[in-house]
């Protein structure tokens, strides 16, 4: 059983009607429930049916350990997996990137939202961007892939492990602990903290954890809504399969030295792969002739294990690119 509340005042969305109310289970924190009632607007008016959103507490919200002893696979997305199951929920929004990549028996992904911003963003003090940091400024970030990626570029800056929320990881800065800390710039933009950014972290140079910046809607296998397709978009889906295999591939968790993005752009399907290792990269990087109609569909049989890798283009791509990266050491870089 996981553990749900709800709030003195519910969080509803949409008209109410004769149909019962739909229940949307969320994290419970500040991010979660911004970028859930987002979801939750915009499916009440593709669906014409009201919704509620239920808080789930998850592991990861309670231990407080850094992520990276707590060993990251799945602590955000366990609970809410076992709501919706219980049938205590009838859809779950996840950030993407805390998603494991394994498929969930009995769950389906039923949609991916056009994905926000999936660039890394600079918090600094000042107003500062990333290249105006002083030598040995102290920055804060617990994820291995910032480390890796920041200490290559940046070796003379001093590295501090944090956790938190969004709220308190920019209070890093602003009480004058730490010179920078890294957010990424969805989470930012979703809980209307824009303001706070000094400088962003190119994808080239900054390639981001699969997924950042993609929801993804969660339902029962089987189970489907009138209008859920509508928030699907096919670009978006696209490229999360093809980070997600490439994870997938390199048997790397969401806390593995790992940059991987993607994207597509006039109808190609563009990715880059990066494995951090201490003194060594594993790079790979590809592009292909991508049509998104077909990707919706395909996509769904891909997930239930019904359509072959190398008949789904996202994920032949990436199954090129795990390849090009093992033969460069990348197995030997994730264990580090
Ligand atoms: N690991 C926590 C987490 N999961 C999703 C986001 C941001 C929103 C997103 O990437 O969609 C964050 C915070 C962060 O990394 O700054």
């Amino acid at each position: 059983m996981s553990a749900t509340s709800s709030s003195a005042a519910p969080l509803r969305f949409g008209t109410p009607g004769d149909q019962p109310i739909i229940r949307i289970g969320t994290r419970g924190s500040k991010l979660a429930v911004a970028q859930t009632s987002i979801v939750a607007e915009d499916l009440a008016r593709l669906t014409g049916r009201e919704f509620e959103i239920i808080k789930v507490t998850t592991h990861g919200d309670v231990n407080r350990a850094s992520l990276s002893t707590l060993g990251g696979q799945g602590v955000f997305a366990t609970e809410l997996r076992e709501a919706l199951l219980d049938g205590e929920v009838d859809i779950a929004v996840h950030s993407l990137k805390d998603l494991p990549t394994a498929p969930a028996p009995g769950l389906q992904l039923a949609a991916h939202p056009a994905r926000e911003d999936a660039r890394d963003a600079v918090v600094a003090r000042d107003g500062l961007d990333f290249a105006d940091l002083p030598h040995g400024a102290k920055v804060g970030t617990g994820s291995p892939r910032r480390r890796a990626q920041i200490r290559r570029v940046r070796p003379d800056l001093e590295l501090r492990d944090i956790r938190g929320n969004v709220d308190t990881r920019i209070g890093f800065v602003t009480d004058g602990e730490l010179d920078a800390v890294f957010l990424a710039t969805a989470g930012l933009n979703r809980v209307g903290r824009t303001e706070v950014i000094t400088g962003f972290l190119e994808l080239e140079d900054f390639p981001t954890a699969p997924g950042q910046g993609a929801l993804a809607i969660e339902t029962r296998e089987g189970w489907d809504l009138e209008g859920l397709r509508g928030l699907d978009d096919a670009a978006t889906r696209a490229a999360a399969d093809a980070e997600r295999a490439i994870l997938n591939g390199l048997d790397a968790g969401c806390q593995a030295p790992v940059g991987i993005h993607a994207d597509v752009r006039d109808g190609v399907l563009t990715v880059l792969a990066r494995v951090y290792g201490k003194d060594a990269l594993a790079e790979a990087r590809g592009e292909v002739a991508i049509d998104l109609e077909p990707v919706y569909e395909q996509s769904l049989g891909y997930a239930r294990g019904e359509v072959a890798k190398q008949d789904y283009v996202p994920a032949r791509l990436a199954a090129e690119l795990v390849d090009s990266l093992f033969a460069q050491g990348a197995g030997d870089f994730i264990g580090e």
